[in-house]
């Protein structure tokens, strides 16, 4: 899954239904690249952030759905916890919603239910503003993370969500520490039980930049390590970046893993 960050700044004229070019080639080059989806997302999570009203960012996420959809048939995934936006952006075909909220804005649940998506459900507790105010588990953090998992499938389920419209994230960096993100990674496969495939984005964070005191732009060694890690132990959907040297880096992982040739 390829990052896709759409923000007002891309925009030539203002963000009013033009679809910045510059998208379009970042989408070109990832699915060049080996990307199977392509994740839209305005910078509504990031911590702090006013939120974006809903206007402009359905001003600025479908008319590059649209065109991504039309130009290079990807799976499109959408980065919101908008109910209109779910709603436009489903009907200009988008194929997925990944909300870090988990629906739980007023109307998103059933915006989600209606479009028949297929959806992101990822552990977050609170909200991206105040989420890193010294995250505490008074258990293990990968036993919080999948009975809340577990407590969403169930909610979404009663709401009208088909299981097998279901995907499952951690929420790496998301109100946990950097212990917190390596032991949720260590014990990754423990999410496995719930049987829905499993979606992690660790590309570029902050969890690699306090383990190697690495910048940003130097994250991604780490992040390679990060996703053979997450593949070996049950991840099926890396979101990420550096699109292909992270095909690589599966690939290589998968090569170790399915090789069963007991001998020559
Ligand atoms: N499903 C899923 N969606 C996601 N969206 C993001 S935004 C994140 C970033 O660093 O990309 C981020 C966090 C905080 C501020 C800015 C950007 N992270 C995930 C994830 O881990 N899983």
């Amino acid at each position: 899954m390829g990052i896709l960050n759409v923000t007002p700044d891309s925009f030539s004229d203002g963000g009013r239904h033009a679809v910045p070019d510059d998208a379009l080639r970042h989408a070109e080059q990832m699915l060049a690249e080996g990307a199977a989806i392509i994740d839209v997302g305005g910078e509504s999570t990031r911590p702090g952030a006013e939120p974006v009203a809903v206007q402009q960012e359905l001003d600025r996420v479908v008319p590059v759905v649209e065109a991504l959809v039309r130009e290079f048939d990807a799976l499109v995934s959408v980065d919101t916890s908008t109910p209109e936006v779910i709603q436009a952006t489903a009907l200009a075909g988008a194929g997925m919603i990944n909300d870090v909220r988990n629906l739980r804005r007023e109307g998103a649940l059933s915006a989600a239910v209606a479009s028949g998506l297929p959806v992101c459900l990822m552990h977050m507790l609170g909200e991206p503003g105040d989420m890193q105010d010294a995250p505490h588990y008074n258990r293990p953090v990968e036993e919080a993370v999948a009975d809340f998992l577990a407590q969403r499938v169930t909610a979404c389920e009663a709401a009208g969500l088909r299981r097998e419209r279901m995907l499952l994230d951690p929420g790496f960096g998301f109100a946990k520490t950097v212990a917190h993100n390596l032991r949720l990674l260590k014990q990754l496969d423990r999410l496995t039980v719930l049987g829905l495939p499993l979606l992690v984005g660790m590309s570029r964070k902050s969890m690699i930049g306090k383990v190697l005191g690495r910048p940003v732009e130097e994250r991604l060694p780490g992040g390679l390590a990060l996703s053979a890690l997450a593949v070996e132990r049950g991840a099926r959907i890396l979101r990420v970046h550096d699109v292909g040297p992270h095909v690589d880096a599966v690939n290589m992982t998968w090569a170790v893993l399915e090789e069963d040739s007991p001998h020559d």
